[in-house]
């Protein structure tokens, strides 16, 4: 299925096979280049690519001694040992099974008292680490990225957002209620996120179709956050048939 725009690749495959391909692109990176700095999503989706890494880690078919990572996002006012927080899911699914060192892995402080310096920090520690070589990114219904909800700006930079009803409403479901579910984030911005020199988007299920027809036809528009990919000359969306089937 062509992507109706031509700076976008899309690859449709089976849910399995879809965690297989972008698995294999990091690792491709990694080999590339061992000390690659990555940007790293949450999320469901992302967990099969994890387990994947993990696979081929423990096969000895990647080493990650000197690779680097940022997280793309983190809940605010979730301590990091919270079940839910952003740096408890990447420590649970990759960083504990695999040979990263701690100092090498990057989160926003979501406890920051300062929410303004500690983004801006984050982004300067991404520019002194080089910025990122490959971006791996789920998408929201809604089509946001990372927190960047519906009318984020592509000239905005990692910063404190509030999260939309229906974001806490889809994410909900890892917490006992809504309530339980932060009203705020701090989020690499669109702008940090089109600084990767390449990005994989990850998408899987109908919820997300939507979305998907966004980011990859039409204009880029203020209410669709992933429709700015367009202007990125280096992005692959892999999607399993029912994320693709609104095109
Ligand atoms: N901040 C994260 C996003 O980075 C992620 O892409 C999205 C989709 O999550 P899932 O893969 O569970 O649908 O959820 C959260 O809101």
């Amino acid at each position: 299925m062509p992507a109706s725009n031509p700076q976008i690749k899309l690859v449709v495959a089976d849910t399995l096979s879809a965690a297989k391909a972008v698995a294999q692109i990091i690792a491709d990176q990694v080999k590339v280049k061992p000390n690659a700095v990555l940007g790293l999503p949450t999320g469901s989706t992302p967990i099969p690519v994890y387990e994947e890494l993990v696979k081929m880690y423990q096969a000895g078919l990647i080493d990650f001694e000197q690779v680097r990572t940022f997280n793309l996002d983190e809940y605010v006012g979730l301590k990091p040992d919270h079940p839910e927080s952003y740096a408890a899911f990447m420590a649970k699914h990759l960083f504990s099974k695999i040979n990263i060192p701690t100092c090498q892995t990057h989160l926003l402080d979501g406890l920051t008292p300062n929410p303004e310096s500690e983004c801006k920090a984050y982004e300067d520690r991404l520019v002194k680490e080089g910025g990122m070589d490959l971006l791996f990114l789920g998408i929201g219904e809604n089509g946001h990225l990372g927190f960047n909800e519906p009318f984020s700006q592509v000239g905005e930079g990692t910063r404190m957002v509030m999260l939309t009803v229906e974001t806490r409403l889809a994410n909900s479901r890892f917490f006992s209620a809504i309530d339980q579910v932060p009203t705020h984030a701090l989020t690499m911005g669109l702008r940090t996120i089109l600084s990767s020199k390449s990005i994989v988007l990850l998408a899987i299920g109908k919820k997300k179709a939507k979305a998907i027809k966004m980011c990859l036809e039409g204009e880029i528009k203020d209410e669709w956050p992933c429709s700015v990919l367009k202007g990125h000359e280096d992005v692959l969306v892999v999607c399993d048939g029912d994320a693709a089937s609104g095109m």
